[in-house]
């Protein structure tokens, strides 16, 4: 049995928010103390903090929301890539040609590790987008969930959102905020579920991954 890692941010004060977002905060409603029984926390934060899914309501009025969508999105094989070239600061985009020498066959799930956002703590002034075609391209070749070490797959500025609605078009789902730093390329299974909740348009997850053996 090989162990799962986490490829979570952590969820603490000190997490970098989206700028004038909502800061992330713990604390105690009750202490064991005051209630004579139990400490009973109370959280506060953006549903697009750390790391976290978008449902299709987060930028479609019509598109689905965090419950209506289905669970074995998230939970599955799913192949790790790096793309080396981003890490070095030269951001740019990820498009067709970036992707095109990957093995795509057969994979369902796939998360991108640029290293781009170098600086965790921090939230980042640029990030790398993804070009709107690739979302064809990783559709036709199976793809319905795609994960990021960033947090946005469309530039930090954007109104528009041209990548999140090529990808929705194209039935892919978006997994933002990947911790990949330490995660060699390859093959694992992945468990990123969002919290059952009913009407939101994104949700925390916890992600974790465990190395797939084949052969
Ligand atoms: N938290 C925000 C607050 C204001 C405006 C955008 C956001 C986002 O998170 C959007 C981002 N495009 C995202 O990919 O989830
Ligand atoms: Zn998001
Ligand atoms: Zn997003």
């Amino acid at each position: 049995m090989t162990r799962w890692i986490d490829i979570s941010q952590r969820l603490d004060s000190n997490v970098p928010t989206w700028p004038g977002d909502t800061p992330f905060s713990y604390r105690l409603t009750w202490t064991k103390q005051m209630s004579g029984s139990v400490n009973v926390g109370q959280i506060t934060m953006s549903t697009h903090t750390g790391t976290h899914i978008d449902a299709p309501f987060h930028f479609d009025e019509n598109g689905k929301k965090v419950l209506e969508l289905d669970v074995n999105l998230y939970v599955g094989p799913a192949r790790v890539i790096h793309l080396p070239a981003m890490d070095q600061g030269a951001i740019g985009s990820i498009g067709v040609e970036d992707i095109e020498r990957v093995d795509l066959q057969g994979v369902t799930r796939l998360l991108i590790r640029t290293g781009a956002w170098e600086e965790r703590r921090v939230f980042p002034e640029k990030i790398p987008e993804i070009r709107p075609e690739l979302a064809e391209y990783l559709a036709g070749r199976g793809v319905q969930l795609l994960g990021l070490d960033l947090p946005s797959v469309d530039p930090l500025d954007s109104k528009e959102l041209p990548a999140h609605h090529a990808l929705t078009r194209h039935h892919i789902h978006i997994l933002e905020g990947l911790v990949l730093d330490d995660v060699p390329a390859g093959d694992y299974e992945l468990a990123a579920l969002p919290l059952p909740l009913a009407d939101a348009d994104g949700s925390p997850v916890r992600a974790v991954l465990r190395p797939l053996y084949s052969g």
